[in-house]
């Protein structure tokens, strides 16, 4: 099912040998740019019927009431409140050690800047909810925003047939549990729409009030909306359909490798599960593993078109600093590192959503429990963002404090810098103080 590919003795280039679904969104925005200006245009009712459409129920409002939410939390299975608190803990120490802190510096006499963090205002965070339901993701976009200090957050999940157009009941479970009062039954492209542009009724009245940034994994038509609606508002990183690259030598137990590639490749047929190794008994070994594994599991559909995508493989390289040359041009959401010298090759990782060493750290441990986030880059934005953290709910800002003689001091500079760049009323403004 994986197919292997024999990459000994050729030059390898990581992007044409595994091509990548989400970093081509031609196809996709032709469905979403219309949801996202229907949506800008008629608010709720088009809220409402997209969810008909896309997720086969009208929801009886757009706005979960208050006492779902409580119930919700109320009736969560003893074991799955257990599991959420024990990650809703691991997550806050996590990300509380993120905290930057603010600073002042004094780069001449009478004169001071202050670095300063400010959180953002008002975000929207997306909980996926259609072919699985991500209660885990509530706690991952929820926590390190209530870390930076967000005052105001909204999430927004797929309506759920089954639960009479709701999000699903440990969704807002999950959601009570952190204190959260504002979600909406809404999902996809449409709830991005939502979040960056506000949603109205047929009043006029504000129903869900526009946010300034949407955070939150999510699938090929969320991600896609994202990208579409930045600059309208800020997005954390294009969380898409999951990535798992494992970096493995003939130290590595087939089995687990197997059991990680089959548990990424569950979530979503365009998921990708790739294995790199310099060893042909390991990638034969593996492929074997996967075809008996994937005719057990619960998803097994969805596993076997992951897997056969042309996103998947097994590659086979000459040596494993190849191995790490494809890692890094790849960047994959998440990389597994199982080798006899775990610690040397991840020192030369820099390209990787995130990073998972050894063999007693899974993805999925990193999915539910590390207390890591599980919001993380796909399509190789990891070379230039990054996973979910307290630093995506914050801006930095600069106060800047001269007085008369801190001024005096640079008021030549200045003249000088704004003459040369033919710009004189620059200087004309400073001068103005000493006249
Ligand atoms: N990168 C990350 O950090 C991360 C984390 C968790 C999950 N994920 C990914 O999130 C995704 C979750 O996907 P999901 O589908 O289960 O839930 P989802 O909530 O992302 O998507 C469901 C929504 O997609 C929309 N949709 C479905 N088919 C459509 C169509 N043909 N046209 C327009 N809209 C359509 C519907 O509105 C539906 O509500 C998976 O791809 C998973 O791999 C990524
Ligand atoms: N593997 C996903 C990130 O790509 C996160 C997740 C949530 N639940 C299960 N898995
Ligand atoms: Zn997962």
């Amino acid at each position: 099912m994986l197919t292997l590919k024999d990459l000994r003795g050729s030059s390898i280039d990581a992007a044409s040998v595994l091509p990548r679904a989400s970093q081509d969104i031609s196809t996709t925005i032709e469905t979403v740019a219309p949801i996202l200006e229907n949506v800008r245009l008629h608010g709720v009712s088009a809220l409402l019927d997209y969810s008909e459409k896309f997720d086969g129920v009208r929801p009886p409002a757009l706005r979960v009431p208050a006492e779902k939410l409580r119930e919700a939390a109320e009736q969560l299975e003893p074991e799955v409140r257990a599991a959420l608190e024990e990650l809703i803990l691991r997550a806050r120490q996590v990300h509380n050690a993120q905290l930057p802190e603010s600073s002042e510096v004094s780069p001449g006499p009478d004169a001071r800047v202050l670095n300063r963090w400010a959180p953002i205002r008002r975000v929207g965070l997306y909980v996926p909810g259609g072919q699985a339901v991500y209660p885990s993701s509530v706690v991952m976009n929820v926590v390190p925003a209530q870390v930076a200090g967000v005052r105001s957050l909204a999430i927004a999940s797929p309506p759920q047939a089954d639960f009479g157009g709701l999000p699903h009941p440990t969704i807002l479970g999950a959601a009570h549990l952190l204190g959260i009062e504002e979600v909406y039954a809404v999902g996809g492209a449409q709830a991005v729409a939502m979040f960056a542009y506000g949603a109205k009724d047929e009043s006029g009245q504000q129903v869900c009030p526009p946010v300034s940034l949407i955070t939150g994994p999510g699938n090929i038509f969320v991600a896609t909306a994202k990208r579409a609606v930045q600059g309208v508002v800020g997005i954390d990183s294009e969380a898409g359909p999951t990535e798992i690259m494992v970096l493995a030598d003939e130290t590595a137990p087939a089995e687990l490798i197997a059991a990680d590639l089959i548990s990424q490749a569950e979530h979503d047929a365009l998921a990708a599960a790739v294995l790199v190794t310099p060893s042909m008994s390991l990638a034969e070994a593996v492929g074997t593993q996967v075809e008996l594994q994937a005719r057990n599991t619960r998803h097994a559909d969805r596993v076997k078109q992951a897997l056969s995508g042309t996103q998947s493989a097994v590659l086979v390289v000459d040596t494993m600093e190849q191995g790490v040359e494809i890692a890094n041009a790849y960047g994959a959401e998440h990389l597994e590192v199982m080798t006899g010298d775990d610690d040397a090759i991840v020192e030369q990782i820099h390209n990787a959503g995130a990073v998972f060493v050894g063999t007693h750290t899974p993805v999925s441990l990193g999915d539910y429990c590390a207390g890591s986030n599980h919001v993380l880059p796909t399509g190789g934005a990891s070379a230039y963002s990054s996973g979910l953290n307290v630093s995506s709910f914050l801006r930095s800002q600069q106060v800047i404090r001269y007085g008369r003689e801190g001024l005096r001091a640079v008021a030549g500079h200045v003249s000088a810098l704004a003459q040369a760049e033919g710009l004189p009323a620059h200087g004309d403004a400073v001068q103005a103080r000493f006249r």
